[in-house]
């Protein structure tokens, strides 16, 4: 059946989840704040770079299937299921996350629900926010108990957000035990073409929902520090990472998904989510269970100054002065997302270092200049690298991995080469006559 369905927030998650909709057969309106988003996803522009996203965004708005509007009450009027998709970002000067957005749309929206409706979070938010928000919700809004909000964490990755929304590898749903089990008859009927396909669909507690999702961020976010711990010892002791977490990746309890190791992780979820985990933890009075995300984390950071340390190591011991290209600013490959990027911030560090520094990415320059305004941006390979005495490989973009090292040779003035990302082939680079620095080999 068809619904009309509502997205608050139309961000890199709200976006993609809006389009989604559309194409499952839905009637979506995006609402967001942003006035000058909200006119270009109108005009059927998307305003970062998600493979597959324009085309899906174009098609339903010619179609007249999906509309963007700043008016939350155009929502309230006609949507039969709110999706929330706003920022939960890390609050300044603290672990814990914000979450000002979220409670803006409840302020916002539930006192204007006149009708039976459902509430579907998909915001990442600390473990208790959806109790509470639910409890919120029955209080304004004018339809009372009529009114159910019920949480739905998305687990999409950027690069991906379009196969990952229409064919998740699985649906959650946190509901309020204590409803009239509104929000999960709309679920059902908002995903039955997903379903159908025979996607798991598991229905839980709120807490429990609110759980998985950063329990899962944490548990990737374990695996890549684990492989780049590791990375640390086959450093010293001239072993191959690589070579290992093939090895271990085979034991199918382990697997070989997310145990690259290298520059670590970053973006907008990773990061800020298991320090939001740890902050809401230490409130629960439960911190200890989750020291070992510090060390996650820390393990993760010192990454971002080891490649530093090796491009000083490169350049004779002294940056200042030292010509750098720094290749990739996204904090991952087909995105233009430079939140918490470990290429922007190694950038930033070499830079503060003293070094030239010139960093060049086929998408996120503009993202990274808004972010790091006194870098400087290179608009092609060749330019980052002309004169370059070291070339650090910070996003494995297509155009990096494909470098032909012969070519990169007649561009720079030192054949040095750090592959933050373990994507170049490092023999091939060796044979040109490069001095190649692996992450956990060729040290
Ligand atoms: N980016 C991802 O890949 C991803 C995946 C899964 C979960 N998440 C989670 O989804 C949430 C959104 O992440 P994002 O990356 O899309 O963030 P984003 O910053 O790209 O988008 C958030 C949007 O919300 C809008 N907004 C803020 N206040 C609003 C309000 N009161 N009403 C309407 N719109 C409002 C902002 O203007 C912005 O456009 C976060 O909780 C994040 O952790 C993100
Ligand atoms: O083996 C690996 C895999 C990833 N990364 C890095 O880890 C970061 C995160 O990568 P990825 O998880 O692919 O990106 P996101 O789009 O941030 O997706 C994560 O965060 C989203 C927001 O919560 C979740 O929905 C996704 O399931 C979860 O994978 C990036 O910097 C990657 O370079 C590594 O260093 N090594």
């Amino acid at each position: 059946m068809s619904l009309t369905v509502s997205v608050f927030g139309t961000g890199y998650l709200g976006a993609t989840h809006a389009a989604g909709m559309a194409e499952l057969g839905h009637t979506v309106i995006g609402i967001d704040v942003d006035e000058a988003k909200i006119a270009r996803l109108s005009r059927g522009e998307v305003p970062f770079f998600e493979p597959g996203l324009p085309e899906l965004i174009r098609k339903h708005v010619d179609s007249g299937r999906l509309r963007f509007t700043t008016d939350a009450s155009v929502a309230a009027a006609e949507a039969d299921v709110h999706f929330i998709g706003v920022g939960t970002p890390q609050r300044k000067g603290e672990n814990a996350a914000d979450m000002r957005f979220v409670d803006a749309v409840i302020e916002t929206l539930a006192p204007q629900l006149t009708r039976p409706s459902v509430i579907l979070g998909k915001s990442t938010v600390p473990v208790g926010t959806a109790a509470r928000l639910a409890a919120r919700v029955r209080e304004l809004a004018p339809v009372g108990a009529d009114a159910e909000l019920a949480w739905n964490p998305e687990f999409l990755r950027e690069g991906f957000a379009v196969e990952d929304t229409l064919r998740p590898d699985r649906l959650v749903l946190g509901v309020d035990k204590a409803s009239a089990g509104r929000a999960e008859a709309m679920a059902r009927e908002v995903y039955a073409q997903v379903l159908d396909r025979g996607t798991p669909f598991l229905v839980t507690d709120l807490a429990t929902a609110e759980l998985v999702k950063v329990s899962a961020n944490a548990f990737l976010a374990t695996k890549i520090s684990f492989i780049n711990a590791i990375a640390e010892i086959c450093e010293v002791t001239g072993a191959d990472v690589k070579e290992l977490a093939d090895a271990i990746g085979y034991d199918e309890r382990i697997g070989r998904k997310f145990l690259g190791a290298g520059l670590g992780f970053g973006g907008g979820c990773l990061p800020k989510d298991i320090r939001a985990f740890q902050a809401r933890a230490g409130e629960l009075g439960v911190g200890h269970s989750l020291n070992f995300l510090r060390e996650v984390d820390e393990v993760n950071l010192r990454r971002r100054e080891h490649v530093v340390g090796l491009a000083a190591k490169c350049v004779g011991g002294v940056l200042h002065g030292a010509k750098v290209a720094v290749l990739g600013a996204a904090f991952k490959p087909n995105s233009d997302d430079v939140r918490d990027s470990p290429a922007l911030d190694a950038a930033g560090k070499l830079y503060l270092a003293g070094a030239d520094v010139r960093v060049y990415d086929p998408e996120a320059a503009d993202n990274a200049r808004a972010v790091s305004p006194k870098l400087t941006y290179s608009s092609s390979l060749e330019e980052a690298c002309a004169g370059a005495e070291v070339i650090l490989v910070a996003t494995e973009w297509n155009e990096f991995k494909q470098m032909d090292p012969e070519v990169v040779a007649g561009m720079v003035a030192a054949r040095k080469v750090i592959d933050g990302r373990n994507c170049l082939d490092p023999q091939r680079w060796i044979d040109a006559g490069w001095e190649y620095h692996g992450m956990g080999r060729f040290a």
